[in-house]
């Protein structure tokens, strides 16, 4: 019997490193022989990736950035992630939910109670598919949330690239992003594993593997 999905999101604030080591645990799921989706929010869909562009360069005010970050979670739900459980999976996404709590609740201010409904609204279970056969919210098994301060990671992106809507934010903004992780982290702590990113990449690394090994997954 194929062994069941397994979803794995990982979180933090603009720069605090998740993107450095996706790559590494999409390689060591493999390399244990499972199927891994490797996917991103916003974004993962055709459609979802065009809301992408809109979300992270066009003007708009608290509440459509929140409609259109739960309008790309649904279609990826329903074209890639829901499927790839199914199929048994490994999917390793950058970024879900947490974030939308964190960025539009905690760094906008968005009310919290909204932000829940809207979320229980994009996951609609019937009109998700056959598939989607959950009670309860569909949400990773593991949140891997990178925790750093913000002036360092602000340090890190410098030069790095260029600023879209979220990273030319002030620290004052991350702060309060970074408030709202620790609140979700807070409210699900068995969901949540807090890697300290304000480490050099190794060590943060051994963090990653830390939490996985914890779980028996790898
Ligand atoms: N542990 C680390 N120490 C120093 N710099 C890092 C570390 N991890 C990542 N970086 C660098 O910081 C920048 C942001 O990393 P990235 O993985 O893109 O962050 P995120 O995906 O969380 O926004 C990149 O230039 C990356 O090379
Ligand atoms: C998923 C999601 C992302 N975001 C923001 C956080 C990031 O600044 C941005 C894109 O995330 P990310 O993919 O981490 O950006 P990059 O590829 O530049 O590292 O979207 C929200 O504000 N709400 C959300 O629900």
């Amino acid at each position: 019997m194929a062994a069941p999905g397994l979803f794995i999101s990982f979180e933090g604030i603009d720069g605090a490193g998740k993107s450095t080591h996706i790559d590494a645990l999409a390689a060591a799921f493999r390399a244990a022989g499972r199927q891994v989706t490797l996917t991103r929010e916003p974004g993962g869909t055709p459609l979802a990736e065009k809301i992408r562009a809109l979300a992270l360069h066009e003007p708009m005010d608290a509440l459509t950035e929140a409609l259109l970050m739960f309008a790309a979670r649904r279609d990826h739900l329903r074209q890639v992630i829901v499927p790839a459980l199914a199929r048994g999976d490994v999917v390793l996404c950058d970024r879900f939910t947490d974030a939308t709590f964190a960025y539009q609740g905690g760094g906008r201010g968005f009310d919290w109670q909204s932000l829940s409904i809207l979320e229980l609204l994009a996951q609609d279970a019937p009109a998700l598919g056959a598939d989607f056969v959950q009670k309860t919210l569909l949400q990773p098994d593991l949140t891997l949330w990178f925790d750093i301060p913000p002036a360092v990671a602000a340090e890190r992106l410098a030069g790095a690239r260029v600023p879209d809507r979220f990273e030319s934010q002030p620290v004052a903004f991350f702060d309060a992003v970074r408030a709202g992780y620790a609140r979700r982290a807070q409210a699900e702590p068995q969901r949540f594993a807090r890697i300290n990113a304000d480490q050099p990449r190794e060590a943060v690394a051994d963090e990653v593997r830390a939490a996985l090994d914890g779980r028996g997954w790898l």
